[in-house]
């Protein structure tokens, strides 16, 4: 027997209906990273709290996924958590340290190290699953973007020990130990897809898998050593019938490979136009970004241009989901959020 085709009715909001190729009544507008330190309210809400500490708090969670809705008027809202939550949950030990990202106390640096590493009991996610209910019910017609981060990803954060540019801890333990590498990327993939499970059974509407670092891979390593267990994650979602994004940046050489992981929409960062994009990513899958969220800290005359290029580029796409090329800036000002929002709104009106 056949699959069944992915279904989607009209009342399906436009973020769903872009992601699966249907006609919308105008391009669905969200922003990686849109909750954060560009808003002057989220700084308000986590004065004195860890950022780990708020991604467990459900009302903290609730109320900071809230805010760029409510200021920007975005088409979804985005899950306010973190990659690197999942493992926390599980017991490793991580903290986020501000201006520098997520720093593992003990890397993961032999074949013991990966075996020893707990696992994700799904019973320990019932904050995030009360903090999604919550959500989805203030809501209403919007919806909801849960997340996970991709294997590859993950590891480079648990082999470096923190972030890194090279990455070259993480490679040479791929290429020197591919047994433990596949196990560690096999351990990761369960965890990120109980996390996603956890979003979609409690109400979230459509997920995207964030391979942020995988642009560092030749698409040979790519294909053979990291997409296998990606393509694992969205295998463990089953019969879970929302659309599935899948973003990395610096992921030019790797855009025809990376829907292949079984994405309904491929994340491009600025660094390939649109338009060249839908040929290397190529037919059945629609496309998600790519302004560069640099842009946004110059005049409002070159923020309006860079906003109607993207627009014009994407208009061969199958379906067109506006964002950055990649994460909100801290500095950019918020007005220009929202004025990005009201023009991609204005520009594409059906
Ligand atoms: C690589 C990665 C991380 N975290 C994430 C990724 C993948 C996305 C990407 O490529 O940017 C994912 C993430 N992190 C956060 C979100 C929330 C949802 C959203 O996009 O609005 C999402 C989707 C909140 C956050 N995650 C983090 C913040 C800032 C924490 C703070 O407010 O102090 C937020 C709002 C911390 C974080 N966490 C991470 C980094 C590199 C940092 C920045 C550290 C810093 O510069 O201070 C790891």
């Amino acid at each position: 027997m056949s699959p069944a085709p992915a279904s989607a009715s009209p009342a399906d909001p436009d973020l769903v209906r872009a992601a699966r190729g249907l006609p919308v009544s105008r391009t669905p507008v969200w922003f990686m990273r849109q909750a954060g330190r560009s808003l002057p309210e989220y700084r308000a809400l986590r004065a004195g709290t860890r950022m780990l500490d708020a991604c467990q708090d459900p009302d903290l969670i609730t109320e900071i996924t809230l805010q760029p809705v409510r200021r920007h008027g975005v088409d979804a809202a985005i899950f306010f958590s973190d990659i690197v939550l999942p493992l926390v949950v599980a017991g490793v030990d991580i903290e986020i340290k501000p201006g520098v990202g997520p720093v593992v106390a003990s890397p993961v640096r032999t074949v013991a190290h990966v075996d020893a590493l707990p696992d994700l009991e799904p019973d320990r996610l019932g904050f995030l699953q009360t903090a999604v209910r919550a959500l989805v019910a203030e809501l209403g017609p919007t919806p909801l973007i849960g997340f996970a981060g991709a294997p590859f990803t993950l590891a480079t954060y648990l082999i470096e020990g923190g972030p890194s540019k090279e990455h070259a801890r993480t490679k040479a333990f791929m290429y020197a130990e591919p047994e433990a590498w596949s196990r560690l990327l096999q351990k990761l993939s369960v965890s990120s897809s109980t996390f996603l499970r956890a979003q979609i059974d409690a109400g979230a509407s459509a997920v995207q898998l964030f391979d942020s670092w995988a642009g560092v891979l030749s698409a040979a390593d790519y294909a053979e050593r990291v997409l296998p267990h990606s393509r694992a994650v969205f295998d463990g979602l089953g019969e879970r019938d929302v659309p599935r994004i899948h973003f990395g940046v610096g992921t030019g050489e790797l855009l025809p490979l990376i829907g292949d992981a079984g994405a309904d929409v491929v994340g491009v960062d600025w660094r390939v136009p649109l338009d060249e994009a839908v040929r290397r990513v190529g037919p059945g899958r629609s496309l998600q970004g790519n302004l560069d969220p640099a842009v946004l800290l110059a005049d409002r005359a070159t923020v309006d241009r860079e906003v109607r290029r993207v627009v014009e580029q994407a208009k061969g796409a199958r379906g067109h989901i506006f964002n950055l090329g990649h994460g909100v800036l801290p500095e950019t000002d918020p007005d220009v959020l929202t004025h990005v929002v009201e023009l991609v709104h204005e520009l594409t009106a059906r």
